[in-house]
């Protein structure tokens, strides 16, 4: 099916008390998201969150509770998304035209993200649209200090919230030095200050996370390299390896990476084609090696043979399949690779491309 047939899905993520709840609830009441149908987790016994989310018509809400989307109920998810065309139909005609999926602030996105990409039911019906994470600014620095869950929820959005900038006066340093850390963690995510989740739908509606050969959006914006290559270290040549091991930048008090995080991005740029063959061997092998820990990968390859880029997305150990596209966005025919990782240095990463890419 094509994208225009696939129902998107949105999967609003972000650390406890971030303001999802109260970002859904602001998204719904706009005439543009009307049919909007929403499913809430929760975790624990009792769920409240439903009951917060005001909604044209309440029963255009389910609520999925008693167990966490990303580890326990991920079955309970897919039977829910498979169910709900029948479910929510009034004479034949489905009553909603999106999903927006709000998990709990404990959730990490991929196990939920794979659901979607591997479920083939899932995946004939519904496409990912974008990954929307909110974050507190009075406690994001810490959480993501003390969250590994809040880093990866950073890590595979497509739009990063920064909520209740009303209760500081005005800009911070503070807010500062949590944007940079964000762009560091996901440099080619979007971000934005909300206050009391005002947001206009249109910054939801115009995201495309995946499927850039169907993509409204521009191959090269889609990739954002420009942006990762602003913050990482700086590009491999093939070759340079002995350079890529020396520390290439001092750390200040301003600096984002003084935070140890475990998540970081890495962006390279080879010049020559690659064969099929090489490709498929090089994928293979880093997601056997590291798959759990490549919390997103995207690329644009050349490939020997091809006269336009062959583009691969992945989340974790899971790719989806390469699209082919026909020509190239401008005469730069560069591979460029982008990735966010978990816990896996750069240098690695680069002797994986030099050992079995090139
Ligand atoms: N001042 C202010 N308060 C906010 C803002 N956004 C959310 N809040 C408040 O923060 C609290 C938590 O917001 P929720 O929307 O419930 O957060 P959540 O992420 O859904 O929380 P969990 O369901 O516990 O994960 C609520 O009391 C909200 O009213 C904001 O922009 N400004």
């Amino acid at each position: 099916m094509t994208n225009n047939t696939r129902l998107p899905v949105f999967l609003l993520t972000g650390f406890l008390g971030s303001g999802k709840t109260t970002l859904l609830n602001q998204l719904v009441k706009q005439p543009e998201l009307a049919r909007t149908l929403i499913i809430i987790n929760e975790f624990g016994t009792v769920s409240l969150d439903h009951l917060l989310v005001s909604h044209a018509s309440d029963d255009t809400i389910i609520e999925l509770a008693s167990g966490c989307l990303c580890c326990s109920i991920r079955g309970d998810l897919a039977k829910t998304l498979r169910d709900i065309h029948w479910r929510f139909s009034r004479q034949g005609e489905r009553s909603f035209d999106r999903v927006i999926i709000e998990t709990t602030g404990l959730a990490e996105p991929a196990p939920i993200m794979h659901t979607l990409m591997t479920d083939i039911t899932l995946a004939s019906k519904y496409r990912l649209q974008g990954v929307i994470t909110t974050l507190d600014t009075l406690h994001a620095a810490a959480t993501l200090d003390r969250h590994p869950e809040s880093q990866k929820q950073v890590a595979v959005a497509d739009l990063l919230l920064l909520t209740k900038t009303d209760l500081q006066a005005e800009p911070t340093p503070k807010l500062a030095q949590l944007t940079a850390r964000l762009k560091q963690l996901n440099p080619a995510a979007q971000i934005r200050t909300i206050q009391q989740g005002n947001l206009e739908p249109q910054a939801l509606l115009s995201l495309d996370h995946i499927e850039p050969q169907q993509s409204t959006i521009p191959l090269r914006q889609w990739l954002n390299s420009a942006a990762f290559s602003l913050t990482s270290l700086s590009d491999t040549v093939p070759g340079q390896l002995a350079s890529l091991s020396a520390p290439s930048t001092t750390l200040s008090q301003n600096d984002p990476n003084r935070h140890n995080d475990h998540i970081k991005a890495h962006c390279f740029t080879l010049p020559q084609a690659i064969t099929p063959g090489r490709l498929e061997g090089w994928l293979n092998i880093l997601m056997q090696l590291m798959g759990s820990n490549m919390l997103r990968v995207k690329g644009i390859v050349n490939v020997v043979g091809h006269s336009g880029p062959v583009v691969i997305h992945g989340v974790q150990h899971i790719f989806h399949p390469a699209a082919f596209l026909t020509a190239w966005p401008d005469a730069d025919r560069q591979t460029r690779l982008v990735f966010i990782t978990y816990d896996i240095e750069r240098e690695t990463l680069a002797r994986t491309i030099e050992t079995f890419l090139l």
